[in-house]
């Protein structure tokens, strides 16, 4: 049984790959909370022995616990495992495997240039061309990020929920400025990084997914920014080469 990891910041999300290739998420753990606390995963632990894993990570200290429970069972995957994406244009060293997985799995469901705007944590924008050359993209936070740090750096700021309606860029008490501020401000963010991204491509037309846990937020907000495939960065993790090892 092939299972895929995608260990985000905030979530885990834990599948395996049915027999049509897609993913099927069977548990979704907070990364920090969970993994941190109990150096394991509950569902890896009651998978029928001989399971193999496939790991995209953004959180080393956890690919280190998981590694040190699971040995050689769970692979982390590194660029080198996507060698169908060209990377002449981007530093490989420092990117998030999590954003080369989610270009991976862009590219090969999508067939032409697509920006992914995967809306976790933070918010990164992946640009690829109908080649596949990874071109560039961008890292802003997310709105759950702001309102942790207004709330942790200031003296007066509180800490808000996230909310799904579209305020007001008049707020009128300090709440609906500071929604104001994060969430229509992240909204023209990313309308803009989108604008710019298609315009540096030379692709107008650039197909715009938005995935991740706040991805509706932004679909029901940027013009022209559409809900992408399902688990796409756990997609991209089984587009890699070492799936096919
Ligand atoms: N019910 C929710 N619980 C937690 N986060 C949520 C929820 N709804 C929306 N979000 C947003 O989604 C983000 C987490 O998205 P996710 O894709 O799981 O992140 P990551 O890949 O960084 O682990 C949060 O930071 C927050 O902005
Ligand atoms: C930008 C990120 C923090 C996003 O992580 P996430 O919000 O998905 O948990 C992660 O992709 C990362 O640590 N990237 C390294 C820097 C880069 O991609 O250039
Ligand atoms: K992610």
């Amino acid at each position: 049984m092939q299972i895929l990891l995608n260990i985000g910041n905030t979530h885990t999300q834990i599948a395996k790959t049915t027999a049509n290739g897609q993913p099927e998420l069977l548990a979704q753990v907070e990364s920090p909370a969970v993994i941190a606390a109990q150096g394991a995963v509950a569902v890896l632990d009651a998978l029928p022995a001989g399971w193999r894993g496939l790991a995209v990570s953004v959180v080393p200290a956890l690919t280190g616990l998981l590694h040190n429970r699971y040995g050689d069972a769970l692979r982390v995957l590194a660029p080198a495992d996507f060698p169908q994406l060209d990377f002449q244009r981007v530093d490989t060293s420092t990117l998030g495997m999590d954003r080369i997985a989610n270009a991976a799995a862009a590219h090969a469901l999508a067939g032409r240039a697509v920006v992914v705007v995967d809306c976790g944590t933070a918010i990164t924008l992946e640009a690829v061309d109908a080649a596949g050359c990874f071109l560039g993209g961008a890292i802003l936070p997310g709105r759950m990020l702001a309102r942790r740090s207004l709330a942790a750096y200031t003296a007066q700021l509180p800490m808000l929920p996230l909310q799904q309606q579209r305020p007001a860029a008049l707020g009128r008490c300090t709440r609906e400025a500071m929604e104001a501020g994060m969430d229509l401000g992240a909204v023209g963010a990313v309308q803009y990084l989108l604008e710019q991204c298609r315009l540096e491509m030379g692709a107008a037309d650039a197909l715009c997914w938005a995935v991740g846990g706040d991805a509706a937020f932004f679909c029901d907000n940027v013009p022209g920014l559409i809900p992408g495939p399902q688990y796409l960065t756990l997609r991209g993790a089984a587009c890699s080469q070492a799936s096919a090892d």
